[in-house]
């Protein structure tokens, strides 16, 4: 049975603009100690995917289908049972470490937050969990007493890690966590990720699909609110097979650069047919007339295509 299992979810937006279909039949495996890739271009509906599983969406939002975590559905769940879940069995890492931490506690003092939040220990042994919680991360314990301003780009990440590894949650959901590091800082967090994930699961969404490829054993292709491809992380590399998918490996560096010609769909004007029918270089004219179903493709492998 899978850690978590996200079925038939769709997430409506109200604006002013209409509706936003941010995510449309959703359905979608997080398996037990399985880092999952969740890739596509800007506002395609990752992070309020990634939100949904900690019942963390916009209040303009409204989520029907199901997220089943332990056997239950964490949509159908009070903010009460929500806030017990959070933490301690799925944490967010969040995208901005900048604005996600306050600027006028210490680290220290924000981690002791997350503690006393949680635990009635009492202050002496904060002190110490606090230490030995960044060391995991790789950060000095004499760096507790500083504020956050004080820390490198690379260093607040590390932040944030620790405090979403703090109560050892079995999945974690990392959105964007690499981006805006330089080079060598951000593999030394994909090597960090990669230790603090050796015993739990990850949804790991992110525009550097070389991180996704060097940390995850499946990865899922979004587009335009729905998922169009699922499949392990070196056949998605080698031979994908959703013309979406060709397009974004394409437009790597290592492929020649080249980009997919046109911009995805405004999400609250859909296209009929196929939603990547518009941009797409094989398409046919029942592409623009049926709207594909997710299918098998063999083991393990989803595609969205006709
Ligand atoms: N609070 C909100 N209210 C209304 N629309 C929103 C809200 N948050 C996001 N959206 C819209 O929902 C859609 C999906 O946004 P989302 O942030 O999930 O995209 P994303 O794939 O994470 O993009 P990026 O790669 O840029 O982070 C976008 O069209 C976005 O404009
Ligand atoms: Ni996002």
């Amino acid at each position: 049975m899978a850690l978590l299992d996200i079925q038939h979810l769709n997430v409506r937006l109200a604006t002013r603009a209409g509706m936003v279909a941010a995510s449309s039949d959703v359905n979608l495996r997080i398996r037990h100690d399985e880092r999952l890739g969740l890739i596509g271009e800007t506002g395609c509906g990752k992070s309020i995917l990634g939100h949904a599983l900690v019942g963390l969406l916009p209040e303009n939002a409204v989520a029907t289908g199901k997220i089943i975590y332990d056997g239950e559905n964490l949509l159908a769940q009070p903010e009460a049972a929500l806030q017990n879940i959070r933490g301690r069995h799925i944490a967010m890492i969040f995208q901005d470490p900048h604005s996600s931490l306050n600027p006028v506690l210490t680290v220290y003092e924000q981690l002791m937050e997350v503690y006393r939040y949680r635990l009635k220990v009492p202050r002496q042994s904060i002190r110490a969990m606090t230490v030995h919680l960044l060391e995991r991360v790789g950060i000095d314990a004499e760096r507790l007493d500083d504020y956050p301003h004080q820390f490198s780009g690379g260093m607040l990440q590390r932040v944030m890690i620790a405090m979403a590894i703090a109560f050892q949650p079995r999945l974690l959901v990392a959105d964007e966590i690499t981006k805006g590091l330089d080079r060598p800082v951000k593999w030394k967090i994909v090597n960090l990720i990669r230790e603090v994930t050796a015993r739990r699961s990850m949804l790991l969404i992110t525009h550097d699909l070389q991180v996704a490829r060097a940390l995850c054993d499946r990865i899922a292709v979004m587009y335009a609110g729905e998922i169009v491809e699922i499949d392990r992380t070196e056949r998605i590399f080698h031979g994908p097979a959703h013309p979406y998918t060709q397009g974004l490996i394409g437009a790597l560096p290592a492929a020649g650069l080249h980009p997919i010609a046109g911009q995805p769909p405004g999400l609250t004007r859909l296209p009929a047919g196929c939603r990547f029918h518009p941009r797409c270089k094989v398409r046919e004219r029942a592409c623009s007339q049926r709207h594909p179903q997710l299918r098998p493709l063999g083991e393990d492998r989803y595609v969205r295509c006709i």
